[in-house]
């Protein structure tokens, strides 16, 4: 007690205030909503693909490859192909399980499908012009795909790159309030029609240029919406999407790294109280970053020059071969470094940052098939230098896909979670902007005034405690004591350590004793 009560007067001093702790009570709601998802941009790469894979699995379609049969799977996705520690069972050894085992999900089978693209191809089309999956598993797909169409969608040429008009033959028309009630109409007619509990609006379009934040134009919600009323040039698709999104009650997911969410989207949001999340899938190059940044920093060991290249070859690529749009994607993929360096002022004064750049290049010959090189060096001991390189070639479509999936349960299984607290007796939900999902995000929206977490480990470790709180159980801390102390710090009152004879043998998973 001594110790403890010396280290709190030290953070005392140290923070300038007193360490405080609260007590939540945490309710899960067991019934699974059934849940519509309405994907914008519906007809691309990774639209097709996640409705391909949803089908593949739901109908257990296997194919023949050079490689053999090939069954479908969930890999990629932390809610269906990762598993989590419980705990740890009588003879010391670790209880793992399946993160969807820990509370009721939604069931991939189960997601309803639907969207908007301003491309007219229907999903089977969309399929093979995507040149994702392998086409034995396109030909099996293909009768359940070719009835899909996306809806017409709203469409600025001014946001996207100016080489996307060729596809844009599927467009809503009007002003934008028009568009916005024509959105808000297709959601009501998605949910009204599959008998829906609730739909998911996410964003899988092309990358839009950043908005301008304007006061009196998108700074508040009220100015937001009266800026759509009165056609305001610089309110973009997204915005529109999103605003109709949260006007319907529908959780609203940017997979892009745009500003879909300006200041008046999030106030609009709160004002709701509806869940918004993004921003840009965080899938191969970037997640690689926020591991191996972390790594190096908080092993003392000091990134001072980051230079991530890619390319690639599908219309994400093309479209993003554009300056306006590349720079959306620059930002997303140069600010995921900043809590790290921040995090240790030993090795960075303050302001101090790595040089980092990130180059993308369009090469339409290698399609999907992303070819990211990276170098990462650093300063190490006594003047010295380390240098990583590495190669990541992937489908980028498989590597969102899984993503996609994990947004959408993740965030039906955030609307079914609420807390209390002994000062505040209503049960209430998470904040709308729902940072929970950060660890799927390049860009994490979180709510306002608080801070941006892009270490993957830690965003990992986020998702699972909360689970873990929803069952009652401690945080991980990673201690484990249990395997570093004598086990008779262990036992219980009622059991006497003297009646056991090893009770200073230390918990392990070998049989004959049990932990
Ligand atoms: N690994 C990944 O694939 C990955 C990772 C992170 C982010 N992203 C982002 O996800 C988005 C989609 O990637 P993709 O590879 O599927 O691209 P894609 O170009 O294949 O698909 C985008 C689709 O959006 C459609 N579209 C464009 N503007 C639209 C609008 N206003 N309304 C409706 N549809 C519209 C296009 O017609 C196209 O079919 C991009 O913004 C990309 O930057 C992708
Ligand atoms: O791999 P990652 O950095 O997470 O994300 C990808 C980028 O590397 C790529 O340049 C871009 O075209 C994709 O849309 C995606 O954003």
């Amino acid at each position: 007690v001594g110790i403890f009560n010396s280290i709190q007067s030290y953070l005392s001093s140290f923070f300038q205030c007193k360490p405080t702790s609260s007590v939540l009570n945490i309710r899960t709601q067991r019934k699974v909503s059934k849940v519509g998802v309405m994907l914008i941009g519906w007809g691309g790469n990774n639209g097709s693909t996640v409705t391909g894979a949803i089908l593949a699995n739901k109908h257990n379609l296997c194919w023949q490859s050079k490689d053999g049969l090939k069954k479908p799977n969930w890999y990629g996705s932390i809610t269906q192909s990762s598993t989590v520690r419980l705990g740890m069972d009588s003879s010391g050894k670790d209880v793992y399980v399946p993160m969807n085992s820990l509370l009721p999900m939604v069931d991939p089978d189960d997601i309803v499908l639907d969207g908007w693209d301003i491309s007219s191809v229907n999903l089977a089309d969309a399929m093979e012009r995507s040149k994702v999956l392998d086409f034995n598993l396109q030909i099996q797909l293909r009768p359940y795909m070719e009835h899909m169409k996306p809806r017409p969608s709203i469409y600025f040429p001014e946001f996207i790159a100016a080489n996307q008009a060729g596809r844009a033959d599927n467009v809503l028309s009007g002003t934008k309030q028009e568009v916005l009630d024509q959105v808000r109409r297709d959601i009501r007619d998605f949910k009204q029609k599959n008998s829906l509990d609730q739909v998911i609006v996410l964003w899988t379009a092309n990358t839009e240029r950043f908005s301008d934040i304007v006061q009196g134009l998108n700074d508040t919600a009220e100015n937001l919406l009266e800026s759509i009323q009165k056609n305001a040039a610089e309110v973009s698709p997204s915005t529109i999407f999103a605003v109709a999104s949260i006007l319907e009650g529908c959780t609203y997911i940017n997979g892009a790294p745009q500003n879909t969410f300006v200041p008046g989207a999030i106030d609009l949001a709160e004002k709701k109280k509806v869940f918004i999340a993004g921003d840009d899938f965080k899938s191969g190059q970037t997640k690689v970053k926020s591991v191996l940044v972390d790594f190096l920093v908080t092993a003392g060991i000091k990134p001072v020059s980051i230079v991530s290249y890619n390319h690639l070859g599908n219309n994400d690529g093309y479209n993003l071969s554009a300056p306006q749009q590349f720079r959306s994607k620059e930002i997303s993929k140069s600010n995921v470094v900043d809590d790290m360096v921040a995090s240790n002022s030993i090795l960075y004064r303050p302001g101090e940052k790595p040089d980092h750049t990130v180059v993308i290049k369009y090469v339409p010959y290698v399609g999907d098939s992303k070819r990211a090189l990276d170098e990462y060096t650093s300063e190490i001991l006594l003047g010295g230098h380390n240098t990583i390189s590495m190669h990541n070639t992937c489908e980028d479509s498989l590597l969102a896909s899984p993503l996609i999936l994990d947004l959408i349960i993740l965030a039906e299984l955030s609307s079914r979670i609420q807390f209390t607290s002994p000062t505040v007796a209503e049960y209430t939900y998470f904040h709308p902007v729902l940072s929970i999902l950060s660890y799927l995000c390049k860009a994490p929206l979180v709510p306002p005034g608080t801070p941006v977490v892009n270490a993957l480990a830690q965003q990992r470790s986020c998702i699972e405690n909360i689970l873990r709180a929803c069952l009652s159980l401690p945080p991980e801390n990673s201690m484990t004591l249990e395997h570093k102390l004598p086990r008779r710090l262990f036992q219980d009152k009622s059991k006497s350590i003297d009646s056991h004879p090893q009770g200073d043998k230390m918990v392990s998973n070998n049989h004959d004793i049990i932990g």
